[in-house]
């Protein structure tokens, strides 16, 4: 049976990436530092993904088995040699620890194997294979990394499917969204995984999705949170925050239509498609799950900062992600070691200087005038 080997037996993991291959035929190996989730992967070998609908549709995902990456190096070593592909999905900020195994797996692995093997980093940043692939090359000889031409591929890509924290006192099992989409940019002929959508060129897809799906996501989280909703379904029960989402994704959606030549008509279906995802009550999907990370969503290439960057670069309108940025600000959860970070250096530098230092945002920049007038407007 053909192998996948998979690092982050998370949400994503199992309830999308994961799944896909194990309907592909492949036999699905993952690997996670969380070692109850890995040890019932190989008691278990199979777990259940549920469709957050009415009648709960589930499909069973078989052909799973587990390895600790802490614990099983030689294991993962010898996964890596065998596999057909190699996937992640456990946060962009991960991907430089991952990164010295994956370097001794593909560094045993040309030395026999001469198959291809396809590497593809499903996080929710912009290149994130190709950091990744960076982040390995610091860790492999010259010789190696010549070695890898023609037979280790590495292909950026972009995930949509909205997991939310597993209610589910430590079962395999995950409730997922019904959509998805994976789009990945090659213009090899690798084989077949149902469900994944081939592109040549990435960068309209993943913008699309990411200042669209993950900057409406972070405006309802953030405004969510400061007005005490638990979850993105009851955040979007509230009017203003509707209007908020909408604004929003009109000047995200004005950058894109400009930038891509996007159709207007398509891209406003699109957008109202995305919202009424959203809405799904049986996903019960919490704002700081949503908001989790703000250091991270707040980067110059995220999805909050790149947009208003782009839009003021273009000439057009970033107040309202002004003021979702003021709101990712505002995140003051104390069980986010991000938001609690955040909320120091804010503490310590000032507003200006601590959104410089993160999204590097020049201190005296338009935007940052435009944040900090909301931020204190939100504050009260
Ligand atoms: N959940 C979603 O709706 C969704 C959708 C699209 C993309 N994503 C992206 O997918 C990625 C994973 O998100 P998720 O929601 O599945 O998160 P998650 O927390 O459910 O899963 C991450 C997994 O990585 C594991 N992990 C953490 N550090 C590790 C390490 N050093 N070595 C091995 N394993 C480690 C964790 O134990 C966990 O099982 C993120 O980049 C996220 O942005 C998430
Ligand atoms: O995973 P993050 O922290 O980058 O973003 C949080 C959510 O917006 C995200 O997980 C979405 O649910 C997902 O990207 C939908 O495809």
């Amino acid at each position: 049976m053909k192998l996948a080997i998979h690092f982050g037996a998370g949400n994503i993991g199992r309830g999308f990436i994961g799944a896909l291959f194990s309907q592909s035929g492949y036999h699905v190996t993952f690997v996670d530092i969380a070692d109850q989730i890995i040890s019932q992967l190989n008691e278990k070998k199979h777990y259940q993904v549920k469709l957050a609908t009415d009648k709960q549709e589930t499909v069973t995902v078989d052909n799973v088995s587990g390895l600790n990456n802490m614990t099983q190096e030689n294991e993962v070593i010898a996964a890596i040699k065998d596999a057909a592909y190699l996937t992640t999905a456990i946060g962009p900020n991960i991907l430089p620890r991952i990164a010295p195994l994956i370097a001794k797996g593909l560094t045993e692995r040309v030395k026999t194997n001469t198959e291809k093997l396809y590497v593809i980093a499903c996080e929710n940043q912009i290149s994130a294979t190709d950091l990744l692939k960076g982040y390995i090359f610091e860790h492999l000889d010259d010789e190696t990394k010549a070695n890898l031409a023609g037979k280790v591929y590495f292909f950026n890509s972009a995930v949509d499917r909205i997991v939310p924290i597993q209610n589910n006192h430590g079962s395999l099992d995950v409730l997922v969204e019904p959509y998805y989409e994976w789009v990945v940019e090659t213009s090899e002929s690798i084989p077949p995984i149902e469900g994944m959508k081939i592109v040549s060129d990435l960068a309209p897809f993943i913008e699309r999705k990411l200042f669209t799906v993950n900057t409406g996501h972070a405006v309802i989280a953030y405004l969510g949170y400061l007005e005490n909703k638990s979850t993105i379904d009851q955040a979007l029960a509230d009017e203003k925050i509707v209007k908020q989402v909408q604004a929003t994704l009109g000047e995200t959606g004005a950058y894109l239509i400009k930038q891509y030549g996007l159709n207007p008509e398509d891209h406003s279906q699109y957008i109202e498609k995305i919202i009424s995802r959203f809405k799904n009550a049986y996903l019960n999907d919490d704002v700081t799950r949503v908001g989790r990370s703000p250091l991270r969503k707040l980067g110059p290439n995220d999805r909050l900062v790149r947009p208003a960057t782009e839009a003021a670069k273009a000439g057009l309108s970033y107040t309202n992600l002004a003021r979702a940025i003021a709101s990712a600000l505002l995140f003051e959860y104390q069980e986010d070691d991000e938001a609690v970070k955040l909320q120091a250096m804010i503490k310590e530098k000032g507003l200006p200087a601590a959104l410089k230092e993160v999204s590097g945002l020049d201190e005296n920049s338009e935007i940052t005038n435009e944040v900090v007038s909301h931020y204190n407007i939100l504050k009260k």
